[in-house]
């Protein structure tokens, strides 16, 4: 069993956001900070990120979803509305296909279902640099691909001082651990769950997402029944480079299936 490390803020009905790749819990601040007026905010540390514990050896995206299903049953409030991006996003998706009783909703932002072959051999390069040498070394490329330039030279509204906090937590990430999740992540074939898949779903996009681009979100919400599509103006973090316009889409998207 894996100790989750947790925050849990606010006051209503129960949201977990999941985080993504080389990430944190901190990277939901400011989805959080906007929601848990009217929602009770429950986040948590993927395994080997930071403060949960690595496991030994390999594992897999149904891990990933079984740690949250074991953070879902412990609340003992019944089924929630479930949130993730990136990882996270493969984590929703594993999580309501594998213990549908357990959400309420499912949000998938800048996520994928699978990827190909050239995609998987990108993430093994990666696992090998990050085995060799830490995940220093890959940081500056995540970060290209996390944030859009303006969000990342912005002076003004704290843009570029996310950008280092988030910077400070990947390099912080400890290797084996990041290589781990790579290979975790690397390893998702959730079309066919996704197709099982019966809560209420939204997916979101990143226009400027070049790590899981816009077609990647439209193939996951053409193979989930029902899902509901939308875009934001970002790359691939956007919850952190749009947190209002995130927590906007997810408040509406609830507000609908009442
Ligand atoms: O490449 C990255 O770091 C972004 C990413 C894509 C899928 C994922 O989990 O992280």
């Amino acid at each position: 069993m894996t100790q989750l490390h947790t925050v849990k803020q606010g006051q209503g009905p129960l949201v977990v956001l999941s985080h993504a790749l080389g990430c944190d819990l901190t990277m939901w601040d400011g989805v959080a900070a906007a929601l848990q007026e009217r929602y009770t905010v429950l986040r948590y540390d993927q395994r080997g990120h930071g403060q949960t514990p690595a496991t030994e050896g390999a594992y897999s995206m149904d891990d990933l979803a079984d740690d949250a299903a074991e953070l879902i049953r412990a609340q003992g409030v019944g089924p929630v509305h479930f949130v993730g991006l990136s990882m996270g996003g493969m984590t929703a998706q594993a999580l309501a296909a594998r213990h549908p009783e357990l959400v309420r909703s499912i949000v998938i932002a800048n996520s994928a279902a699978s990827y190909d072959a050239a995609a998987r051999a990108m993430w093994q390069a990666r696992i090998d640099t990050v085995r060799l040498n830490g995940v220093p070394p890959i940081a500056d490329g995540a970060l290209q691909r996390w944030f859009t330039p303006e969000f990342r030279a912005d002076q003004v509204n704290g843009g570029a001082e996310r950008v280092a906090k988030l910077r400070t937590v990947l390099e912080a990430t400890p290797a084996l651990p990041y290589a781990a999740a790579c290979a975790a992540v690397a390893g998702i074939a959730l079309d066919e769950g996704n197709a099982r898949i019966a809560c209420p779903t939204l997916v979101i996009a990143g226009s400027r997402d070049e790590a899981t681009p816009p077609a990647m979100s439209q193939a996951i919400a053409d193979r989930i029944p029902g899902a509901q599509l939308a875009s934001l103006d970002a790359a691939h973090l956007s919850a952190v480079e749009q947190p209002e316009a995130f927590a906007q889409l997810l408040e509406g998207f609830w507000a609908g299936l009442r």
